[in-house]
């Protein structure tokens, strides 16, 4: 029986307070209104910036709430005027969206998209700045414009990538946000060129993912840094050549990349999230040439510093939102290159568990063996 038109009620995982365990409530999910998009959401990952969010540090953090931003599924229905998906394709929720239109999009110097970023911003939807979720008429706000930790889910058209329908749902929902972040942060961000020196500084998906976009665009020597020696291991499949862990040494960790590297890498990747840790991927940068890509989401109130003398004396300090993909456009190409063996997903997934472990999930992605968990959404 068709659900065009209708409210639906599914399961979601609610955060209903900062760091209180998520709640899996009935939800009611209204039908999509014009150029919006409802997708049945059959896999979704978890990421640290959802955990950033629930944790209550992120300033856009709005409760209740319904989290999750990388994920795959089916369109359900679409709402009047979209034209790009109908009901059944494979779509993967974007959270940066590409509407071809705005000042961003039609700049040709970035992948960030001001159509919808106000309301996504928000927790609302542009059309009436209200969201589609509620329990018992008590809305329900919307995270990053995705919302996937529910089984059903409205998004904006703008952010709705069509990919091949061939594609392995439980693996390609990675391509929603932390493995292309990495790859492209190398090759779009940075571009970095063959024979460089590359440091990465954290060796989680995001890192792992710059480790292999380093390794493709031919890059000498790939430095991992992690304070977890477990990482090292694992990180050799992902194209890490050498690895430095910043307990084994007294000096900073800058000095010693300098020490390593005859003056420094030509580029340097921080995956983490710590503000120390983007100064030293600065500074650990060669005089002249080194650039420095901020991939790590920084809490709210943090700041970066460096002396001007760093930047000065030629190096380049820059950041990356989704790798600097364009995400409607980018997103089924990655999907395509996945279903060729040119990039890796399936060794990113360490963990699988359904909705209804999801406070668990998150207590296995914090741990140090795992990389991504996938939750079966439907039961
Ligand atoms: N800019 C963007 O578009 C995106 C940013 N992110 C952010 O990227 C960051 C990394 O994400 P994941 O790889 O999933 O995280 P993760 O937690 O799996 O990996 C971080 C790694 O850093 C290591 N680490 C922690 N402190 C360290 C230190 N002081 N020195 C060296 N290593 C240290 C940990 O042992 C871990 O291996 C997060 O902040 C996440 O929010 C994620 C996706 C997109
Ligand atoms: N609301 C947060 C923003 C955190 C942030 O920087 N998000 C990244 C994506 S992280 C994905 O896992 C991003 O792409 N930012 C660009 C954007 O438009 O949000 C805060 O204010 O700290
Ligand atoms: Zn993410
Ligand atoms: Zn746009």
């Amino acid at each position: 029986m068709s659900t065009e038109g209708q409210v639906i009620t599914c399961k979601a995982a609610v955060a209903w307070e900062p760091n209180k365990p998520l709640v899996i409530e009935d939800v009611q999910v209204a039908p999509p209104q014009a150029g919006e998009v409802r997708i049945k959401i059959l896999f979704t990952a978890l990421c640290h910036t959802d955990a950033y969010t629930w944790s209550g540090k992120d300033p856009e953090g709005l409760f209740p709430c319904i989290l999750g931003h990388e994920a795959a599924g089916i369109v359900e229905s679409v709402g009047e005027g979209v034209t790009e998906v109908q009901p059944g394709d494979h779509v993967i929720p974007c959270y940066q969206a590409e509407c071809r239109e705005c000042k961003f999009c039609k700049s040709g110097k970035t992948n960030l998209c001001g159509k919808v970023r106000g309301a996504t911003g928000a927790g609302v939807m542009m059309n009436d700045r209200k969201s589609r979720f509620s329990i018992n008429g008590k809305p329900i706000y919307h995270f990053m414009g995705t919302s996937t930790f529910s089984q059903y889910t409205v998004v904006h058209d703008v952010s709705v990538a069509k990919i091949d329908p061939q594609a392995p749902l439980d693996k390609v929902c990675l391509l929603g946000c932390g493995v292309p972040t990495g790859l492209g942060a190398v090759w779009n961000t940075a571009k970095v060129e063959p024979g460089s020196i590359v440091a990465v500084f954290g060796l989680g998906t995001v890192g792992l993912a710059v480790a292999e976009g380093a390794k493709a665009a031919g890059a000498s020597r790939v430095i991992g840094i992690d304070i977890d020696p477990k990482k090292f291991d694992r990180a050799k499949n992902f194209g890490v050549t050498e690895f430095v862990n910043p307990k084994d040494h007294d000096k900073p960790i800058q000095q010693v990349l300098v020490d390593l590297t005859d003056g420094g890498v030509d580029y340097s990747f921080e995956c983490i999230g710590n503000v120390s840790v983007m100064r030293a991927a600065l500074e650990c940068c060669h005089k002249g040439w080194g650039t420095s890509v901020i991939v790590g989401v920084a809490a709210s109130g943090q700041e970066i510093s460096t002396r001007p003398f760093q930047l000065v004396t030629g190096r380049v300090w820059k950041g990356t939102a989704f790798g600097g993909f364009k995400s409607r456009s980018q997103v089924p190409w990655l999907v395509d290159k996945y279903m060729k063996k040119e990039i890796k997903v399936d060794e990113y997934v360490t963990h699988n568990m359904t909705l209804g472990e999801i406070n668990e999930a998150f207590r296995y992605m914090h741990g140090g063996d795992c990389l991504r968990c996938v939750l079966k959404m439907q039961d």
